[in-house]
């Protein structure tokens, strides 16, 4: 049977065999891309199916100065993931070799195409099918490096901790939390964002094939968040989250991107903060109206902070209680870029109560300077701790954008 009965071949193909070589050659040669390997690389498809049906076909751009998944639109579903390097590689050739695969699937998958399947029906098909007929859905995925990759039990682990970003630490210990090292941190980390959970689902699961043998996946979290268009979303306490967010690129740039004070590859990149936070919905639900509102300084239904009219209107600290969850953030004089999501998960069998809460994930330039010193003041004083419980951590640097025919990491390595 031809290559696959349902394809049309590749127009667009985002590497050329030369390319290809090219990177290879340069990741240090040797490096094993498997027995399909070149033939997974070289036809790329088009996804005719979504023409005939209602897909969402739109696109996300791939490569670009700054990775997508950040001050891209929120989409309405997210997967958080994090990856161990495997104990077996101690070699940074296995691992350039393995961005090398994630790229090329993500700037693949992210453009709504598909990887073809071997001639060969005794091999495993290369992609899994499941989104085949759906569109790319505004599909992103971000790659990130966790402190660990750099240095475990005091090793430099793959020759590159000197080039550790300036502010890539393990994380502190913050007052009240009560976390699940299982579910925190990790060597690697993937955001997968997309309006159609399937697609998003899709991409995760075919970034941890790949991946396997090399890196495996220590712990994944699925989330959600809808908002009518142009409108700030609202998380499981019913109050519009997100509102104080900078929209402008110059204020971007401030708050979000990195600049000169870190190493060159780092530039043009940002560093991913994620709390799980479970929010004990029970209590919350029994509190009076006002309570929650003084709980955040902000009005419920407009989203106004206290003594003004309207949601962007600015925060009057002093209107607020002095432990109000707004005003204290507020009040650190600092800023972070929030891109979180809810997340429900059943019922906790101990309690009976609802599992739920919030995919916090912060993007931050100075994770130091900002999102760490307002965890610790807000562990300390927030009148939302009292219906709030921080259950996992983690904080990774995110390197720039990748540019056509380069690799996530690349110049990490090179
Ligand atoms: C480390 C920082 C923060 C954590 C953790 C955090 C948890 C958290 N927040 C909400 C709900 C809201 N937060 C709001 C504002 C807000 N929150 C932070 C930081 C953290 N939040 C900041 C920096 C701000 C903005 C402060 C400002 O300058 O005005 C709001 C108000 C609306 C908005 O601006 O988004 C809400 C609502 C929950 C439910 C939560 C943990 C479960
Ligand atoms: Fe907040």
């Amino acid at each position: 049977m031809a290559k696959d009965d349902l394809s049309t071949p590749n127009e667009q193909k985002e590497y050329s065999r030369r390319d290809m070589l090219k990177m290879t050659a340069l990741a240090g040669g040797g490096i094993a891309l498997g027995a399909s390997g070149f033939g997974t690389v070289l036809e790329l498809l088009g996804n005719k199916n979504g023409e005939a049906n209602a897909a969402n076909q739109s696109t996300v751009p791939f490569f670009g100065n700054h990775q997508a998944g950040i001050t891209t639109a929120h989409q309405n579903y997210g997967y958080l993931a994090a990856f161990d390097i495997d104990p077996s590689v101690h070699d940074a050739a296995k691992i350039m070799a393995l961005f090398i695969t994630w790229t090329r699937l993500a700037a693949t998958l992210t453009q709504g195409k598909r990887e073809v399947n071997s001639d060969n029906k005794e091999l495993p098909p290369n992609d899994t099918n499941e989104a085949r007929d759906l569109g790319a859905a505004n599909l992103t995925i971000t790659f990130g490096l966790g402190h660990s990759f750099f240095t475990k039990d005091g090793k430099d682990r793959f020759g590159v901790a000197a080039h550790m970003p300036k502010q890539l630490t393990a994380m502190p210990h913050i007052a009240h939390e009560t976390l699940d090292p299982a579910i925190s941190n990790g060597d690697l980390c993937v955001q997968v964002c997309a309006d159609v959970q399937q697609v998003a689902f899709h991409a995760l699961r075919n970034l941890i094939k790949e991946a396997l043998g090399t890196a495996n996946i220590r712990w994944m979290e699925s989330g959600f968040l809808n908002a009518p268009k142009g409108q700030t979303p609202r998380n499981l306490f019913g109050f519009k989250d997100g509102t104080a967010n900078v929209a402008d690129s110059e204020d971007q740039k401030n708050v979000i991107w990195t600049g000169s004070d870190e190493p060159q590859w780092m530039r043009g990149g940002t560093y991913l903060g994620y709390r799980k936070i479970k929010m004990i919905i029970e209590t919350w639900d029994r509190d009076s109206y006002s309570d929650q509102e003084n709980v955040f300084g902000r009005k419920k239904n407009s989203g106004a902070p206290f003594g003004q009219r309207h949601e962007k209107d600015p925060v009057i600290m002093n209107k607020m209680p002095a432990d109000a969850h707004v005003r204290l953030a507020h009040g650190t004089g600092k800023q972070i870029y929030r891109r979180a999501y809810s997340y429900t998960n059943g019922i906790q069998p101990q309690t009976g109560n609802l599992d739920a809460g919030l995919l916090f994930i912060s993007y931050q330039n100075k994770p130091q300077d900002s999102f760490i010193p307002m965890l610790r003041l807000l562990g300390k004083s927030d009148a939302l701790n009292e219906y709030t419980d921080h259950i996992a951590t983690g904080l990774f640097a995110i390197p720039a954008g990748i540019k056509k025919n380069e690799y996530f990491a690349q110049h990490l390595f090179e």
